[in-house]
């Protein structure tokens, strides 16, 4: 059984992603989350160089625009749903130089909030599922917690590998409120979400004639917004 923390005082998510754009799924895990889990902060990070994302990724401080974009969509969700976290856009990967490894984040950030936080990193299904190719993974929950949110068209269980399954077995606590009061170490799958909605398809549809389609429903307010203004995602870009 792995080393639990147990008593956390503040309570961090941590929510990376390229964001090539934000959508409705970042918006829709980050209020399940904050409020499931009673976040005081939530960090929004955009991955300074995502590795496995190929070549075709928008530029870090463009896709640091559009977070910052949802940073003021998602307060805005958490106003009308009575959520108290804070948001932050941190930089922290866009700063550090060379591919966005997440194990050297959560140990900065170990750092910065010492070690009675509760640090929990968000992420859906198939980054979760994609987890033994991380960097150093097996080492990052010495650091964070995981939550984990059901994503459709990803579904665990199937998808996952030996060595996956063996990991989340040593970690797994089936409530939230353990999660919440442990420092790192713990695993939280949460089934309840299912929002159908990928950056990758989005850009799809901003790049063909059907933009018209893409509303506020997929993409939140402030950040369609921005990618209107900064001319993103079009047929000649
Ligand atoms: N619809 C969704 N439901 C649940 N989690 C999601 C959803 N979309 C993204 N996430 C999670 O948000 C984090 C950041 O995702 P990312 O910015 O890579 O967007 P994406 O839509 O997954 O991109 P791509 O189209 O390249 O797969 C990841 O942990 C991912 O699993
Ligand atoms: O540590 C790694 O090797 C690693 C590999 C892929 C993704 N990540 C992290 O996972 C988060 C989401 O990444 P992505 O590629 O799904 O947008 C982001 O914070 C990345 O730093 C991390």
């Amino acid at each position: 059984m792995a080393v639990q923390a147990q008593n956390a005082s503040q309570k961090i998510g941590i929510l990376g992603g390229t964001f090539d754009p934000p959508h409705l799924g970042h918006i829709k895990l980050a209020t399940h989350f904050s409020k499931l889990l009673h976040l005081d902060q939530l960090l929004l990070i955009p991955s300074g160089e995502p590795w496995q994302k190929g070549v075709d990724i928008t530029p870090a401080n463009i896709r640091l625009q559009l977070t910052q974009a949802a940073g003021l969509d998602l307060a805005q969700a958490f106003i009308h749903s009575k959520i108290n976290t804070a948001i932050t856009v941190d930089r922290i990967e866009i700063e550090r130089s060379g591919p966005s490894y997440a194990i050297d984040t959560a140990k900065a950030l170990r750092a910065h909030w010492g070690m009675d936080a509760s640090l929990i990193w968000l992420m859906g299904a198939d980054a979760f599922n994609q987890l033994p190719t991380w960097n150093s993974w097996k080492h990052l929950l010495n650091y964070v917690n995981l939550a984990v949110a059901s994503r459709p068209n990803h579904p665990m269980g199937t998808e996952i590998q030996p060595e996956l399954t063996e990991f989340l077995n040593q970690h797994l606590c089936i409530d939230p409120e353990t999660l919440e009061n442990s420092r790192f170490g713990r695993i939280y799958i949460d089934d309840s979400l299912a929002v159908d909605l990928s950056s990758t398809h989005l850009r799809n549809q901003l790049n063909r004639a059907d933009r018209s389609l893409i509303t506020p429903e997929h993409i939140p307010a402030r950040t369609l917004e921005r990618i209107t203004t900064l001319g993103l995602y079009k047929q000649s870009s």
